[in-house]
C-alpha cells in the first residue's frame, strides 16, 4: 500500500485557545492527593434513546467526524444536513427500538460491563490507585468529561484502549484525535500510552477461538464460518488504511487456531454506508447467495465488534439471517460478540499489562510529607 501524502490541516484550535480560549488547569490540586495511573477504554458511542431527535444529534457528530467520511467539508454538510439527518434518524431510531434493553443501548451496557470486569481484575492486580473508566468516541459519557474526571482523580499516567481490535482512521484514529483534541486545551497533560490494534494479539485470538469453540459445543457446527466485519470505503484501503488486511489476518490466525480448512470459512464486510464501493466480499450479498451455491448452514461471528450493537444484533442476527433463510438457507447461527465475557476480560488485562510495563515507579509519598516540605513544593503555597 503507497502511503498518502496529503498535507496536515494548520492546528486552528491551538490558535484559537491561544488567543481567545483558556487552557483548563487543576487549580485545587493537591499534593496529598496519590498519583494515579488510568485505563481508558473506548467504543464508538450510542445515541442516548431509541429516538429521532437523539438518533439525529448522535448521527450529526458521528458523521460529521472527517475521519468517517472522507468527503469535502463543504459538499457533505449539504448532503449531511439536507438528504442524511432528515431520512436516516427516524429509521435508525425504529431499528434501535428493536435492540434496545431496560439499561440502555446495547453497546453502552456491554462496554459498561466491561469497564466493571476490567476494573476489578486491574485493581486486584494494581491496587485502588489503578483507575479504570470508559467513554464513547461520540454521544455519552464523552471523552472529553471521562478525562476530566480522571485528571481530577490525579490520573499522571494514561493508557487508552479504543476496543477496536483491528486498526482504522475511521475509528482508531478518530479515538486518538478526540484525546489530543482534548488535550490540545488542557494545562496539565499526563503521560500518554495508546493502544492503535491488537488483531493479532494471541490472547484475543485465544478468546475468540475459546468462545467459538464453546458455542459449537452447545449448538454444533454449521457448514461454513462467516467473519463478518463492518466495512469502509474500498478508497481508504488504496489511500493506505491498513484495516482490511488487519481483518483478513485476525481471520486467518482465528481459523487456524479452529482448524478450519479454506472452504469452512470466508471474511465478509458489513454495514455499507453511501454509494461508493465498500470493501468486499458484503456480507449481505455472500448470505443471499450462499443457499444457491449449497451452503445450507451459516455461523456468522463477528471479531471485529467487541460488543454486541445495532450492526450485530439488528443488522446480522435479524436482517442478515432473513436475506440467507429466504434465498433457501436452512440454519443460521449468530455467535454473540465476546461482550464481557471472561475470556475476553482476561485477554484485555494482558493487553493493559503488556502495554503498562516499564513505566518507572512514582512515588506516592506525598500524603506524608510535612506541612513545611509540602508549602515548598507546592507553587501556589
Ligand atoms: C467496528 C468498527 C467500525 C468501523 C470500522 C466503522 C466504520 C464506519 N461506520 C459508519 C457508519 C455507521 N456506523 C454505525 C454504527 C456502528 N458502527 C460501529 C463500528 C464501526 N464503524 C458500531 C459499533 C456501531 C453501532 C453503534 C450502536 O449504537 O450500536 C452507524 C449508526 C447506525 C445507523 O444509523 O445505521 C452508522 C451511520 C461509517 C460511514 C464508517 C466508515 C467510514
Ligand atoms: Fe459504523
Ligand atoms: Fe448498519
Amino acid at each position: 500500500m503507497a502511503p498518502s501524502t496529503s498535507g496536515a490541516l494548520p492546528p486552528v484550535n491551538l490558535w484559537l485557545i491561544g488567543t481567545i480560549m483558556k487552557f483548563t488547569g487543576q487549580p485545587d490540586f493537591s499534593h496529598r492527593q496519590p498519583l494515579r495511573t488510568g485505563v481508558l477504554i473506548t467504543n464508538l458511542g450510542t445515541p442516548d434513546a431509541p429516538t429521532t431527535p437523539a438518533l439525529r444529534r448522535y448521527l450529526r457528530e458521528f458523521l460529521s467526524d472527517p475521519r468517517v467520511v472522507e468527503v469535502p467539508r463543504p459538499l457533505w454538510w449539504l448532503i449531511l444536513n439536507l438528504v442524511i439527518l432528515v431520512i436516516r434518524p427516524p429509521r435508525s431510531a425504529h431499528a434501535y427500538r428493536g435492540v434496545w434493553t431496560e439499561q440502555g443501548s446495547p453497546l453502552l451496557v456491554h462496554t459498561r460491563n466491561q469497564c466493571e470486569g476490567l476494573r476489578q481484575r486491574l485493581q486486584a492486580e494494581y491496587g485502588e490507585d489503578l483507575v479504570v473508566e470508559f467513554a464513547m468516541r461520540y454521544g455519552n459519557p464523552s471523552i472529553p468529561s471521562v478525562l476530566q474526571r480522571m485528571a481530577e482523580q490525579g490520573v499522571t499516567r494514561l493508557l487508552v484502549l479504543p476496543l477496536y481490535p483491528q486498526y482504522s482512521a475511521s475509528t482508531s484514529a478518530s479515538t486518538f484525535d478526540a484525546v489530543a483534541r482534548d488535550f490540545a486545551a488542557r494545562r496539565w497533560l499526563p503521560d500518554l500510552r495508546f493502544i492503535s490494534h491488537y488483531h493479532d494479539y494471541a490472547p484475543y485470538l485465544d478468546a475468540m477461538a475459546e468462545h467459538i469453540h464453546s458455542h459449537w459445543a452447545q449448538h454444533g457446527r454449521a457448514e461454513k464460518l462467516l467473519f463478518s466485519y463492518h466495512g469502509v470505503p474500498k478508497r481508504y484501503l488504496t489511500e493506505g488504511d491498513p484495516y482490511f488486511c488487519e481483518c483478513h489476518k485476525t481471520s486467518r490466525l482465528l481459523a487456524e487456531r479452529l482448524g478450519l480448512n479454506e472452504s469452512q470459512w470466508q471474511v465478509t464486510f458489513q454495514s455499507r454506508f453511501g454509494r461508493e464501493e465498500w470493501l468486499q466480499p458484503y456480507t449481505d450479498a455472500t448470505l443471499k447467495a450462499l443457499p444457491g451455491e449449497g451452503v445450507k448452514s451459516v455461523q456468522v461471528f463477528c471479531p471485529g465488534f467487541s460488543a454486541d450493537c445495532l450492526e450485530t444484533l439488528e443488522e446480522i442476527d435479524v436482517e442478515n439471517r432473513g436475506y440467507f433463510m429466504e434465498a433457501g438457507g436452512e440454519r443460521f447461527d449468530y455467535i454473540p460478540a465476546l461482550n464481557d465475557c471472561p475470556a475476553h476480560l482476561d485477554a484485555l488485562v494482558a493487553l493493559v499489562h503488556d502495554h503498562l510495563g516499564g513505566w518507572p515507579d512514582q512515588d506516592n509519598g506525598d500524603a506524608a510529607l510535612t506541612e513545611r516540605q509540602r508549602r515548598a513544593e507546592d507553587t501556589r503555597a
